[in-house]
Order: C-alpha cells, then sequence, then structure tokens
C-alpha cells in the first residue's frame, strides 16, 4: 500500500505519518525531513538547499525526486510507503507515478487533510515560538503557504481524476484526526 497524506504546510502531515508507521509498518517518506537532516549533517546539498528552505520556497523538483527515489526499495521492502510532503508540485506527481509504475506498483489512496488557513496560521506562531524552526517565523509561513496554494493545490484535480482522493477533516485533535484518516481509508 502507498499512500500521500496530503495538504497545506503545518496540516498535520508529519504527525499523522508517524502514527500509521507506527500502525501499519509502512515507511514514511518525509521530503522535508530529508532536506532538514542534509543541512543538520552540512552535506553538499544541505548547504545547496538551506537558504530556500529558510525563505519557505520549494526545492527543485529534481533535487525531491532524487531523494525518493533513493528510498523506493526500502519502502517496498517494508510493504509500502506514506509520501509526506511529496509531491509538491505535477512534475514531482508524475514522476511519482512512473518510479512507482516501473516496480509495479501505484499510489492507492490520498488523503486530503483539511484546515483553513487561520488554524494553520495559529499552530505556526506556536510551533514557531515554541521550536524557533527558521521556516516558521511569519514571513517565510506566508511564502509556504502561498507555494502550496500555486504549486501544490493543483494536485487534487490530478489524483481526483485517477479516483484517488479522499479528504479528512485536519482541525480537531490528533486523535480525532487520526480516526477521520482511517475512516478515509476503509
Ligand atoms: N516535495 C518538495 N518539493 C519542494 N520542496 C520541498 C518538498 N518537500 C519539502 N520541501 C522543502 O522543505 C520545506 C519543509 O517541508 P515540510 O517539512 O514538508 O514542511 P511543512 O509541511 O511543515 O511545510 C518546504 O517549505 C520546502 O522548502
Amino acid at each position: 500500500m502507498n499512500l500521500i497524506l496530503f495538504g497545506p504546510p503545518a496540516a498535520g502531515k508529519g504527525t499523522q505519518a508517524k502514527r500509521l508507521v507506527e500502525e501499519k509498518g509502512m515507511v514514511q517518506l518525509s521530503t522535508g525531513d530529508m532536506l532538514r537532516a542534509a543541512i543538520a549533517s552540512g552535506s553538499e546539498l544541505g548547504l545547496k538547499v538551506k537558504d530556500v528552505l529558510a525563505r519557505g520556497d520549494l526545492v527543485t523538483d529534481e533535487i525531491v525526486i532524487a531523494l525518493i527515489e533513493d528510498r523506493l526499495t526500502e519502502a517496498e521492502a517494508a510493504g509500502g510507503a506514506i509520501f509526506d510532503g511529496f509531491p509538491r508540485t505535477v512534475a514531482q506527481a508524475e514522476a511519482l507515478d512512473e518510479m512507482l509504475a516501473k516496480r509495479g506498483v501505484q499510489i492507492d489512496a490520498v488523503v486530503r487533510l483539511k484546515v483553513d488557513d487561520a488554524a494553520l496560521t495559529e499552530r505556526i506562531a506556536k510551533r514557531f515560538a515554541e521550536q524557533g524552526r527558521p521556516d516558521d517565523n511569519p514571513e517565510s509561513f506566508k511564502v509556504r503557504l502561498e507555494a502550496y496554494n500555486r504549486n501544490t493545490a493543483p494536485l487534487l484535480p490530478y489524483y481526483e481524476a485517477q479516483g484517488k482522493l479522499t479528504e479528512a477533516d485536519g482541525m480537531g485533535s490528533i486523535e480525532s484526526v487520526a480516526k477521520a484518516i482511517d475512516e478515509a481509508l476503509a
């Protein structure tokens, strides 16, 4: 089973992906986590993307597609992946479909977490105060929301056309969102 957790920045994708991993034994593939790990390690890739992330812009399709491709064998061995923060552009979605097709598998479901902009902004302000993640500052967050609306939201009709899109209310508690995801998947 290959699943995409879809939604705007700070929708709670990472939190829910981690729970699904614990329950179902799949692998979480978060391009955001991979990029932050590269930055933390000081690798060449990390140096290249550090400022892009801090601004809230998207890194190039080429970079994230390569990161995902590197992990697909591992995901296959675990019985599937939960994609979190990927794909974020139509080009990434097309590349993912192709990479999976080559392996004889596909995306089985796309769960969209619906959270309104006011709630997202509130969550991020809180997280910024608590954790100080550089791209959670108000200006960068605005850029991230714009990138979502411009580049990522067009994936909704892409997956709708494939008949794979389901929606879950992402506004409640972690437990209630988990329940909504399970219902969407059932
Ligand atoms: N698929 C992707 N394509 C382009 N950039 C990405 C992608 N995934 C992550 N990034 C970069 O990493 C940042 C953090 O991503 P992520 O951890 O998914 O954050 P969030 O969902 O909280 O916005 C993004 O703002 C972007 O700069």
